[in-house]
């Protein structure tokens, strides 16, 4: 092995568990991306490494923001090291082909102004970074189901590396697209003829902006790069971006030029809970990202209108996001923590909550202020309601699954805020012992109107006076004039009687009806055969002028029988017809209808000799053909 290129995890790896795994002979360590390998990350891991590496040997760093830190020169055991820039004594830190520029927007009009870019920007090659994968896998979602014009595609940590390595040489051969993608994109990797590095979040410091930007404009080429900025972190961060040597000028947006995206992402969310769980679990991991964002005279989490920002993404209420103070973390063993004004607590909130946070903020009372008046202000709408539903039913799994999946995702630091998924609890009236709370639809139906029609019980039979007043069929009479009327026997037998006759009568009526039922039936089907017969004998009329066999067969004849039969109208007669029809019909399974019927009863009758010759045989052939 003379050159072996790994990440500082798999060295260690090899290792630890390969055999004949042997470093003691190395003579040249490389570290790319310096700064990033020895920052606390990969501390444990690269200390772990130049344990294993003999101490004579040469180290060579690579970064665009290369570490001066002596503490970290120290930990590689370096000797006079030397420092080598292309950047020091130049006056940007970035290539002079690479114009940069900044926009100052509003939270809520970020994804607008991006859609509007796009779609000013169809012809170009565009890397668009965002926060989080969840963000990542929101934007391109949503904006793949808007169809702006120009390929989208994404790439993120949650991916598999087979599934990053496809995007990665998609994006490469691609001419024209635009890629969202998180930091993972941001150093290191080489794709050709970048136009544009848009950058929507904004980046952690001036270091991953440089990386980030240095996407485009590689070696000789040229490029642009454009960063989004809230109103809140433009004096900061452009600070931090001037400490750095990076030229970079303001412009503004022509918000008559924004296409806004906002109600069709409600629409979208409106339409499909994954979007919409999407939405809601992207909102929460960029309020997370700003709150977890070390450099505070940047990113303030409190300024943020978050309420704005979840309609923005068309999300039918704002997530709620919990907060717990770390100094009530502290006290938890002594005492019962208090309650966060706004916010439910943790035991409350157990199996509807993913996991509790744990924060010193002072942002806090500025969002619960913020929470208080959006509960004010929106009581829980019809629409949130329906949206909720649609959640527990259709996505109850995909959540568990989901939150699961986050869980273990999440590290210890990342603990700090999560979604707290409503409380939808039934309303009283629809509750009932001993049922899944996850069923509420099922209980919806069954107490839906279609469900009591069918099943409830039968109402009673009412019959009405002159007078329109209703009366039982049956309506008891006063025991004691019942009882005056005669014994009650001789009063049961007359009920009987007078009841019998009643239902005689009601029979004959019954039968009449039932008569006349008959006979209509009857008459619709002869009217149906005679158009039937009809219909046949224009196309035997057509068959006689072709086939002179037919000739013999008039179509008067025809016409007189199907006429005959028609005006038979007793019902003897129409059985008689009917069957003399059936009798008609020849074993060879054609569809034999009215006139063809005929036909071939008259085909039938033809009498043949039996053949005595050679020329009879031919004869009878021939004619046996023709009727083919
Ligand atoms: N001398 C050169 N001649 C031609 N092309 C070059 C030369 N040096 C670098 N390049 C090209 O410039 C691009 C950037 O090079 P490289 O990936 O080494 O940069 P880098 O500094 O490691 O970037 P980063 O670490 O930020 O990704 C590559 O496509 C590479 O082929």
């Amino acid at each position: 092995m003379n050159i072996l290129i790994c990440t500082p995890g798999r060295l260690l790896q090899h290792m630890d568990q390969t055999a004949n795994f042997k470093c003691d002979n190395i003579q040249v360590l490389v570290l790319d991306e310096a700064d990033r390998i020895l920052d606390l990350g990969f501390e444990k891991t690269i200390n772990a490494i130049i344990e294993n590496l003999p101490k004579e040997r040469q180290t060579l760093m690579f970064s665009a923001t290369q570490t001066k830190s002596v503490k970290d020169l120290a930990r590689l055991s370096l000797e006079d090291p030397e420092y080598v820039s292309i950047i020091e004594d130049s006056e940007h830190s970035t290539p002079i082909s690479l114009s940069q520029h900044y926009l100052v927007c509003e939270l809520p009009q970020k994804l607008d102004i991006l859609f509007s870019f796009i779609k000013s920007h169809l012809q170009a090659k565009v890397l668009v970074f965002l926060s989080s994968c969840k963000q990542v896998r929101f934007v391109f979602e949503t904006f793949c189901k808007l169809h702006p014009g120009a390929p989208l595609l994404h790439l993120h940590g949650k991916q598999k590396q087979t599934k990053r390595l496809e995007i990665f040489n998609k994006f490469s051969s691609m001419k024209h697209a635009y890629l969202f993608a998180t930091d993972i994109a941001a150093r290191g990797l080489d794709f050709p003829a970048v136009d544009w590095v848009v950058q929507v979040d904004a980046p952690e410091n001036a270091e991953t902006y440089i990386h980030r930007v240095g996407r485009t404009a590689r070696y000789d080429a040229s490029g642009h790069a454009l960063l989004f900025l809230l109103t809140s972190e433009e004096q900061g961060m452009k600070a931090a971006l001037d400490k750095k040597k990076v030229p970079i000028d303001k412009i503004k947006v022509k918000s008559s030029k924004t296409i806004s995206i906002q109600k069709q992402l409600q629409s979208l969310c409106f339409k499909d809970p994954e979007i919409k769980y999407l939405g809601q679990k992207a909102f929460v991991s960029y309020i997370r990202s700003i709150y977890l964002q070390s450099d505070k005279s940047i990113f303030k989490v409190d300024e943020l209108p978050i309420e704005e920002f979840a309609a923005t993404l068309g999300l039918p209420g704002t997530p709620k996001i919990k907060f717990v103070k770390k100094a009530q973390s502290k006290n938890a063993t002594r005492q019962k923590p208090k309650k966060v004004p706004g916010y439910s607590s943790s035991d409350e909130d157990e199996g509807n909550s993913v996991k509790i946070l744990e924060m010193n903020s002072n942002t806090l009372p500025n969002l619960d202020v913020q929470e208080k008046k959006r509960k004010e202000a929106n009581p829980k709408s019809k629409l949130d309601k329906m949206f909720n539903r649609k959640n527990m039913s259709v996505l109850t799994d995909h959540y568990k699954k989901l939150v699961d999946q986050e869980a273990d995702n999440i590290t210890s630091e990342e603990e700090l805020i999560t979604l707290k998924r409503a409380n939808h609890e039934l309303s009283d009236e629809l509750k009932q012992p001993g049922r899944d709370p996850l069923s509420k639809r099922k209980l919806m139906k069954a107490t839906s109107k279609k469900f009591i029609i069918k099943n409830a019980p039968r109402g009673k039979r009412l019959i009405f006076d002159d007078d329109g007043n209703p009366h039982q069929v049956y309506e008891f009479q006063d025991e004691k004039a019942f009882r005056s009327a005669g014994d009650i026997a001789s009063q049961k037998k007359e009920f009987i009687e007078k009841e019998f006759e009643v239902m005689k009568k009601e029979d004959i009526t019954d039968k009449i009806i039932a008569r006349d039922k008959r006979q209509e039936k009857k008459i619709k089907k002869k009217v149906k055969l005679k158009e039937e017969l009809e219909e046949n004998m224009k196309s035997v009329v057509t068959l006689s002028t072709t086939l002179p066999m037919y000739k013999e067969f008039h179509e008067d004849e025809l016409n007189k029988n199907a006429e005959r039969d028609f005006e038979e109208s007793s019902d003897e007669e129409y059985e008689r017809l009917s069957n003399k029809r059936q009798a008609a019909s020849l074993p060879d399974h054609t569809d034999l209808n009215g006139g063809e019927a005929l036909i071939n009863k008259k085909r039938k009758l033809l009498e043949i000799e039996e053949p005595k010759t050679l020329e009879d045989q031919e004869a009878l052939a021939l004619k046996l053909l023709n009727r083919l």
